[in-house]
């Protein structure tokens, strides 16, 4: 207050005008009032807010569901924890105190539900086939003009988008990239077998395995490798430093293949080719930027995932040498021929059960997307609890992969054994690709690259554990470890 009286003696002298000491009263009042009115005014909107947030949460459609009081009221308190860079702290919160505290469906927004139900998710994704959450819409630069599939919400939209990309999806050209995968998996085992002594290597199967599923995903899409383990692009890409110079520096280099790509006569066909394509349709048309941000969308979304997985697998197989074994022996068996520097084929990769339920058993444990999130577009019942339209809904995919009421008391143990007794398995509670109509498109994708690069590595190489290290995980939308590595001791076999 002091504040403006002062400014307002001071505007009176710059200006040199000669208020009577009358006037300067009435006019100090009347600020006097102004102010007061303002400060009044806000207190009240923000009591209105704060009253009609502690409505919502005793009294509103949701008040029902159970849950902490406190992230009923705002979403600002999972907020605070996301910033204060919590982010392990936040998903242990949810799957390790939430979960089992409150049960199958909780409340943690004045509008946000998460589910772990596995008839109910099967609802939700499937039956009722909602809409993915408005959240998406977050994940594109612009809303109108520049949305992405992953970004694109409404059901009928989504449909057809997906029909647009999926001939890149296809079985029929996925198998014409077996020969691409092999060479990114070459570079790999050229790169060990660089560092490789006599007593072997003790290598970061986090940073190889990402370079490795990097380049393969860049080859599917741009028809090029990324080449990580040579100069060509060489970048420490991670996801989760989206802010960072290297991804700039990648964002550079794709616009770089985009416009090579343009100047082409040839078609290659690939997802490249198909998004360019999209320039010339003019209900989809496509300029650069929205090329660069649908290719980068693809080689996010498959590049954590997979190569996450792949990470685990590896990782849980060397902390579980009898397992490891397991896989071993089936290899040996069934590749009585194979030369140690020959790789094995998808075709006969796939006919491995043991290796197919440790890519499984993986998944289960970490599924490497926590889970999608759908809106309700009308009121219905989930769980036997009311829930309004507009509400979103997470499908806490960890939560059903990690329920003894469906898996049995074992559930935290790493048991690939389970996937060998298909009869025994609970239906509907395995979802790492989600289902419906937006589930994972790339997931054949995914799982070629999984075996191949899993039955190069365990038919080339011994890995065994380093005991002692951190195995911890971060976990918002995507998971990572988080100290973004982990090492192995590779010997080459003989
Ligand atoms: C192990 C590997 C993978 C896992 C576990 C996985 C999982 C998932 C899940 C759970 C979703 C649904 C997400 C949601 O609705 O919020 C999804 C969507 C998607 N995935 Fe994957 N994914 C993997 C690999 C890939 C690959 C290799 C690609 C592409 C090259 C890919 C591209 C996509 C895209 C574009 C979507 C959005 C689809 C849509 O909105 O209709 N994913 N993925």
């Amino acid at each position: 207050m002091q504040f403006l009286h002062i400014t307002f003696d001071k505007i009176a002298v710059i200006s040199q005008y000669n208020f009577s000491s009358q006037k300067m009263e009435f006019l100090h009042t009347t600020f006097d009032n102004i102010y007061k009115i303002a400060i009044i005014s806000l207190m009240a909107y923000a009591s209105c807010i704060v009253l009609r947030s502690v409505k919502n949460v005793f009294f509103g459609p949701l008040a029902k569901v159970p849950g902490p009081k406190l992230l009923a009221l705002s979403n600002a308190f999972m907020l605070y924890r996301l910033i204060r860079k919590q982010r392990h702290v936040l998903w242990k919160y949810v799957q390790l105190q939430l979960v089992p505290k409150y049960g199958k469906l909780i409340r943690v927004g004045p509008n946000k539900i998460i589910c772990s139900d596995k008839d109910e998710i099967k609802r939700i994704l499937v039956t009722e086939n909602l809409p993915k959450g408005q959240i998406y819409e977050n994940f594109c630069a612009d809303k109108i003009t520049r949305k992405t599939l992953g970004s694109t919400v409404d059901v009928e939209s989504g449909k057809k988008m997906r029909r647009l990309f999926s001939y890149g999806f296809s079985t029929k050209y996925l198998s014409s990239l077996e020969p691409l995968i092999k060479n990114c998996i070459r570079d790999l085992v050229t790169k060990i077998e660089e560092d490789m002594m006599e007593q072997g290597v003790v290598v970061n199967i986090v940073d190889l395995i990402r370079y490795t599923v990097l380049d393969i995903v860049g080859d599917n899409i741009f028809g090029k490798s990324f080449k990580s383990f040579s100069s060509e692009y060489n970048s420490s890409f991670d996801i989760f430093e989206l802010v960072q110079v290297e991804m700039r520096r990648m964002i550079l280099y794709m616009m770089g293949l985009i416009n090579e790509r343009r100047k082409l006569d040839t078609k290659r066909n690939d997802l490249l080719d198909i998004v360019i394509n999209l320039t010339e349709d003019k209900e989809n048309a496509m300029n650069d930027v929205k090329v660069r941000d649908q290719c980068l969308e693809f080689l996010v979304a498959g590049t954590e995932t997979t190569s996450f997985t792949i990470t685990l697998a590896l990782i849980l197989l060397a902390k579980h040498p009898e397992k490891m074994q397991k896989v071993i022996k089936e290899f040996e068996d069934a590749f009585v021929d194979l030369e140690s520097d020959d790789l094995p084929t998808l075709d006969e990769l796939k006919k491995l059960p043991y290796l197919n339920a440790v890519i499984m058993e993986s998944m289960r444990i970490f599924p490497p997307l926590i889970g999608p999130v759908k809106e309700t577009i009308e009121d219905m019942m989930i769980c036997g609890y009311f829930i309004p339209k507009g509400t979103a809904i997470t499908c806490n995919t960890y939560a059903t992969h990690h329920s003894k009421e469906y898996w049995g008391d074992d559930v935290e143990e790493f048991k690939p054994e389970r996937w060998l007794e298909p009869e025994k398995l609970p239906k509907d509670a395995f979802l790492p690709f989600s289902a419906g109509s937006r589930n994972c498109i790339g997931m054949n994708h995914a799982w070629n690259t999984m075996r191949l690069i899993l039955g190069t590595l365990i038919h080339r190489y011994n890995f065994e554990d380093i005991p002692n290290q951190k195995l911890e995980f971060i976990n918002i939308f995507l998971i990572k470890l988080e100290n973004g590595e982990y090492k192995l001791k590779a010997t080459k076999k003989k």
